[in-house]
């Protein structure tokens, strides 16, 4: 079994010392309405939004996950004051007022990289300590920037990576240049401090963004606090004025990357699922897997509050897709490619071997293992159709790989899931939803 990081998993997982799961395709044929929990990138930009706003905000329908319960915790430990009643959390802020202290904000990349720059334009003295697979991810264009706005940030044992020190003295604000090709969050990052700093900021941003679209929920999600963001019609320059963020009551959407996986499930089984309370009038931009769903011949019944996909008898590949734009469906589209009756190329995803693994690298490995024939690429794969054989595979401390690959075991039978807890960063519930489907979910030992 892979060693994984047990400090950074959640007491919110159910599946603490389950070290191994077997799964068994449905019965029956699938026909199902699940609902989904809230969107991480919402609830962890909404905790951190309402914790330097003035007043007392409320999150409904937020997501309670490793990746949110770490953002809690570091926020609870600056002083911020935030009650969790069921899926509804108040958070008490503090206007950018923070108390210094040792953080942990666990695997959660919205919360390594929003966090250091709220914390840079408030007054104290902060150590910021990260997940392992967190201190591999890269963090020194955002760091750059923030230092470059003003900002006090000190590297750890190893220069451009996670654990950080920051000693807040305030943010100046300035004119910065920045790349868009590795993170979006990096963006993000910036222009949720923005407003924070003394003077305006203004973000050049020359090569374009990848996944772009979380940019937008951070601006919108700015605009819900009260800030707003200038855009140039192309994004290549983002401007903020200083202005100080105001509470609010925020609805979180469902997530639409979790809602990916069981529309994903649906497809391969010739399975009926609905997902209630959740829209394609959504910016989260995984809701464009529908359209690749729909090539590969699923039929979706699309309501004001639901969207229901029906996978055909068998799916259609022989094609390339870019998924730049929504590449945490990236392995969702590969694991359930050996399914289709051509090859599948998967373009534009170079930066999620910079996720929380190497993605591209990590999905070849398994399918190799499954023994179904893939090509690796510097920026994606090809997968080939072919029948998974019966075997153990690895999940490499990454939901989306094991909520992927899982979907492989929810079709061919003999499909065992090794450390399966990694699902908790953004949905505890996974394998619970996947046994409402009608898929076996049993818990062995290794
Ligand atoms: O800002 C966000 O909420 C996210 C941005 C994306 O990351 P990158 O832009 O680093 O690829 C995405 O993969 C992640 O799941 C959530
Ligand atoms: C890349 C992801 O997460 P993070 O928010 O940690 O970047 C993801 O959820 O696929």
């Amino acid at each position: 079994m892979v060693q994984f990081d047990s400090q950074a998993r959640s007491p919110w997982t159910p599946l603490a010392g389950v070290e191994r799961l077997r799964l068994t395709p449905s019965q029956k044929r699938i026909n199902a309405t699940l609902e989904v929990p809230g969107s991480k990138s919402a609830t962890n930009r909404a905790l951190l939004l309402a914790a330097v706003a003035s007043g007392t905000s409320t999150l409904r329908n937020a997501l309670k996950s490793d990746d949110t319960y770490w953002c809690i915790e570091a926020l609870k430990k600056t002083g911020v004051e935030i009650a969790v009643d069921g899926s509804n959390v108040t958070v008490y802020g503090r206007g950018g007022v923070f108390h210094s202290g040792s953080l942990y904000i666990g695997s959660a990349g919205t919360a390594g990289r929003f966090l250091p720059g709220m914390l840079a334009a408030a007054t104290g003295n902060w150590h910021v300590e990260a997940s392992h697979s967190m201190n591999k991810r890269p963090i020194a264009p955002l760091v750059k920037t923030l230092q470059a706005l003003g900002a006090n940030i000190q590297y750890g044992s190893r220069r451009g990576h996670y654990p950080l020190s920051i000693s807040g003295e305030g943010l100046n604000g300035g004119k910065v240049n920045m790349s868009g090709q590795l993170s979006s969050q990096f963006i993000s990052g910036c222009l949720l401090a923005a407003p924070l700093a003394k003077n305006p900021v203004s973000i050049t941003v020359k090569d374009g963004i990848v996944q772009q679209a979380y940019v937008r929920i951070t601006i919108d999600l700015m605009a819900a606090f009260g800030v707003e963001v200038k855009a140039a019609p192309d994004w290549s320059l983002l401007e903020v004025n200083p202005s100080p963020y105001v509470a609010n009551d925020i609805a979180i959407e469902a997530d639409a990357s979790t809602a990916c996986y069981f529309l994903a499930l649906a497809a391969i089984t010739a399975g009926k699922i609905r997902i209630r309370h959740f829209s394609t009038k959504t910016s989260q931009p995984d809701i464009l897997f529908v359209s690749i769903l729909k090539r590969m011949g699923c039929n979706f019944e699309i309501g004001p509050s639901f969207v229901e996909g029906e996978g055909p008898t068998r799916l259609r590949g022989g094609f390339t897709v870019n998924m730049n734009e929504l590449s945490d469906q990236a392995l969702t589209l590969a694991a359930i490619s050996p399914f289709a009756d051509g090859p599948i190329a998967i373009e534009g995803v170079g930066h999620i071997r910079h996720h929380e693994c190497d993605r591209i690298r990590a999905i070849c490995t398994e399918l190799s293992r499954l023994g179904i024939r893939v090509e690796e690429r510097h920026d994606g794969l090809t997968v080939y159709p072919g029948q998974p054989k019966p075997t153990v595979v690895n999940t490499y401390d990454d939901h989306r790989m094991a909520m992927a690959l899982a979907l492989i075991g929810a079709k061919v039978d003999g499909i065992e899931l090794d450390d399966p807890g990694c699902v908790a960063k953004t949905c505890p519930s996974y394998f619970s939803m996947l046994a409402q489907t009608g898929i076996g979910v049993k818990a062995v030992s290794p």
